[in-house]
């Protein structure tokens, strides 16, 4: 089994770029999430938009696969080794989580039959400044460890903007390949992600990151219509809800069921791909990352039945604690 990293921060397009490899090497792929706040979403994108189900998705959302005193990780990839021996692994860590430390984590179980392909890291060309000024440690960590670094949202860059980050990814990774356009790369280019060979570089797993910010996710909301997502998701990019760096979801609303994504400011909706989850069944799930996020004004925002409630420290969780969860009676009592 080859282990393959797919990191990136918060929103960045690790998952959209999952698929693309899934759909465009044709490999038997399983992919290990690990995921804060409401469960399932990623997965959900996944499962959907693969639904030939040639690919296995798991998810860990109750830990950091950053640390190395929880051995859970390790374990859980020794476990799909030998039980489901997939011929490749791809790894999706949070968007907080330290490339370095991860790997140095998998380093542990490699062997003859577990190879660490060298790890990838996405750059969302519309963010980098922002978020690597307000978390330069993590941002940096991200870019110096990895072996390829792939710039996503790049249709409507210009030229001076993609060398304007290059520029600041060679300053940090002097060796990696920089991929600019992988949208519209051949069939057989995609194979070059997965046929590297094993990851050779040396690791630092010992730096910190700043401190992080917190994740807040609601389960079993809706709205009464499509318009009162539009104007919540206005609103939340206006900061009237704090300092929401991502947020994501799917939200029955009206009669149609919504998935949506923020990342920076701009936010979009659009319908799921159908998935093993039915139009009917889909139950509300939501998660907003952030600093100072206004919970209570969020969760009165959303129609809500049994609605369950996750707040997460995102920096507790690094160092394998700070979740809980309740229901939402016990919250608004
Ligand atoms: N235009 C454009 N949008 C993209 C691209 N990659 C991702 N996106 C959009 O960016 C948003 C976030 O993408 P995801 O793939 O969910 O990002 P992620 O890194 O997996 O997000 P987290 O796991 O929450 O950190 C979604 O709305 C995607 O459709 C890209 O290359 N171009």
């Amino acid at each position: 089994m080859k282990i393959l990293i797919v990191s990136g921060f918060l929103g960045a397009g690790k998952t959209t770029f999952i698929k693309a490899l899934a759909k465009n090497t044709g490999c038997e792929i399983a992919v290990l999430e690990n995921e804060y706040g409401a469960s399932g979403i990623d997965g959900d994108r996944l499962a959907g938009a693969l639904a030939d189900g040639t690919v296995n998705i798991w998810e860990m959302t109750e830990g950091c696969i950053c640390c190395s005193a929880k051995g859970d990780f390790a374990a859980s990839v020794l476990t799909i080794a030998n039980a489901v021996d997939p011929e490749y692994l791809v790894v999706e860590p949070t968007g907080v989580g330290m490339l370095g430390q991860i790997i140095q984590n998998l380093r542990q179980i490699e062997y003859e039959r577990i190879a660490i392909l060298p790890a990838i890291t996405i750059v969302d060309i519309g963010s980098w400044q922002h978020y690597e000024r307000d978390f330069p440690e993590l941002y940096h960590n991200q870019i110096r460890e990895a072996g390829t670094i792939v710039l996503s949202k790049t249709e409507h860059s210009s030229a001076e903007e993609i060398a304007a980050v290059q520029s600041m990814i060679r300053e940090k990774n002097s060796e990696a390949e920089i991929v600019t356009d992988y949208h519209h790369l051949d069939p057989s280019a995609w194979m070059r992600f997965l046929n590297t060979g094993r990851d050779k570089k040396e690791h630092d797993a010992s730096e910190n990151p700043e401190a992080l910010p917190d994740s807040f996710s609601l389960e079993n909301i809706s709205l009464e219509s499509p318009e009162r997502l539009i104007l919540f998701l206005e609103e939340l990019i206006r900061g009237h809800f704090g300092d929401i760096i991502r947020a994501k979801g799917q939200v029955p609303s009206g009669g149609l069921v919504l998935e949506f994504d923020v990342a920076g400011d701009r936010y979009s909706i659009r319908q799921p791909e159908p998935g093993p989850e039915s139009e009917a069944e889909a139950k509300g799930k939501v998660v907003f990352i952030g600093r100072r996020i206004d919970k209570r004004t969020i969760r009165h925002r959303f129609i809500s039945r049994n609605a369950k409630v996750k707040i997460q420290s995102l920096a507790d969780l690094s160092s394998g604690g700070g979740d809980f969860s309740w229901d939402f009676e016990s919250f608004s009592s």
